[in-house]
């Protein structure tokens, strides 16, 4: 398979090259020329198998160039064996029709570990054969930092880097990604917020100058392929355990990055049955604004209760955009060179096809905290803040008939200050592996928002 850059310009690649980029060289986003496609008789015949069978299915049309079916099936097994749950991604019934699909049971408890296990795993594999040294650079608000370390951390041939803003994560996330101990793992304090430390990751790769010349550079947040990729398969997962692709499913998902509801919307291009996508943001609502006026706009981000989500600047959307666009790259790379200076007007048919496509809601932080006590005194439901937003909007979109599923993005036990705020009178239990986190020894830095001190600190830092 080739993946081709959004904004037309840059070279296509085979998935080998694709998993060890981030940006394309144009500065658009990489995405399979043509998406595998998969019949209803097909998909029917996955309902017994396990999760990582069904990610092997699901997962080798995008990878076959560079990996083996042999290969993959074992890497998917060991990937998934890391979870708690032996579900994986359970699924629990919250009302008639209404289900989460729990996503936390992995080491970090979040739903980045889905594809940051894997992305460890097949870096490790791609860069022994080429033998070769690479550095990761990630941006998090607070759950791919952690996700990225304990999934890259056992790969030798890597420098790991990961930029969080300064105090706007929750001490649980910071301190899942500060004590863990190695010698090529680094966690930088940037002054700043949760689009400051991405628009650094990304003017990194069109500037990498103050870098090492002699190392490749690898994205973990979403702009890299391989993220979204691992991601599409749990929509698979969870619809086929409720009577899909017999019976047609919906997902609400809460969205920052749109890089999870991106996933669910390629599961629907590849033929699995999903009637609805709801898209459920928090007071970051650029998306929603987006959906509601057909402009899409800057705006300044505000901390809220989900602070995983304070993003305002959401990279996968431009994926979205180049299909509704009839996936012309000059259009988008236009599109794009337009919001440096002013907002972007969608044209009416790209309006007309995502509202065709997505549905949009907009949760406040006393919504947010009404939701989190409404699903803990009406079903004994802990949700995180997060998955919360995505409830709160799933029960305005669910139609009787049809299954509404919410992805549970993150374990509660990361939020307890927002659990109290929601008026619980306990703080949830960090999962055994996690109990001493709090005694931990810490290692950051705390560092200017600026390219060139950035880019200094890798190189001081980067293994010779
Ligand atoms: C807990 C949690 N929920 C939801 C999201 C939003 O997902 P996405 O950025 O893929 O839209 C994030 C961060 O990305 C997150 O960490
Ligand atoms: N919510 C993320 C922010 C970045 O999203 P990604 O999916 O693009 O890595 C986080 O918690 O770090």
């Amino acid at each position: 398979m080739k993946y081709i850059s959004t904004r037309g310009k840059a070279p296509a690649l085979n998935f080998e090259d694709v998993l060890l980029t981030g940006l394309a060289s144009d500065g658009g986003l990489y995405v399979p020329d043509q998406l595998p496609s998969f019949s209803q008789e097909q998909i029917r015949s996955w309902r017994s198998l396990s999760y990582a069978e069904l990610a092997a299915e699901i997962v080798y049309p995008f990878v076959e160039d560079t990996f083996s079916r042999e290969e993959l099936d074992t890497i998917l097994a060991d990937t998934y064996a890391v979870f708690r749950h032996d579900a994986i991604a359970p699924m629990v019934q919250i009302a008639p029709n209404q289900w989460v699909l729990e996503l936390f049971h992995g080491p970090t408890l979040a739903f980045k570990d889905f594809a940051l296990q894997l992305l460890g795993r097949l870096l490790d594999e791609v860069l022994k054969r080429r033998d070769e040294r690479i550095m990761i650079m990630g941006a998090t608000s607070g759950d791919t930092g952690s996700a990225a370390i304990e999934g890259c951390k056992r790969c030798s041939n890597i420098d790991i880097f990961i930029l969080h803003p300064y105090q706007r994560v929750s001490d649980v996330q910071r301190k899942q990604m500060t004590t863990v101990v190695g010698e090529n793992i680094h966690n930088l304090a940037v002054r700043g917020n949760f689009d400051d430390c991405q628009a650094l990751v990304k003017a990194t790769f069109g500037d990498r100058s103050g870098l090492p010349a002699d190392r490749g550079l690898v994205a973990v947040n979403s702009i890299n392929w391989a993220r979204i990729m691992a991601q599409i398969v749990y929509y698979f997962y969870a619809a086929l355990s409720v009577g899909g692709p017999d019976r047609a499913v919906s997902f609400s998902v809460p969205t920052g990055n749109f890089g999870d509801i991106f996933a669910g919307y390629l599961a629907k291009q590849m033929g699995l049955p999903v009637e609805q996508l709801v898209i459920a943001t928090n007071k970051n609502d650029v998306l929603h604004k987006m959906m509601t006026t057909g402009v899409y706009d800057k705006m300044s981000l505000e901390a809220s209760l989900s602070p995983s989500m304070d993003i305002t600047v959401s990279s996968n959307f431009e994926r979205l955009l180049f299909d509704v666009y009839d996936r012309d790259g000059a259009a988008i790379a236009d599109l794009f060179e337009q919001f440096k200076t002013e907002p972007i007007h969608f044209s009416e048919t790209a309006m007309a096809r995502t509202r065709a496509l997505f549905a949009s809601h907009r949760v406040s932080d006393d919504e947010t905290c009404a939701e989190v006590a409404r699903l803990w005194h009406d079903c004994q439901y802990l949700a995180d803040p997060h998955s919360a937003i995505g409830v709160a909007a799933a029960r305005l979109y669910g139609k009787p008939e049809t299954p509404m599923i919410t992805l549970a993005t993150a374990h509660a036990a990361k939020f307890p200050s927002a659990i109290a705020q929601a008026g619980l009178d306990f703080a949830p239990p960090l999962p055994e592996h996690l109990a001493d986190l709090f005694e931990r020894e810490e290692r950051f830095d705390v560092i200017d928002n600026d390219l060139a001190t950035v880019q200094a600190y890798m190189s001081a830092h980067v293994a010779s």
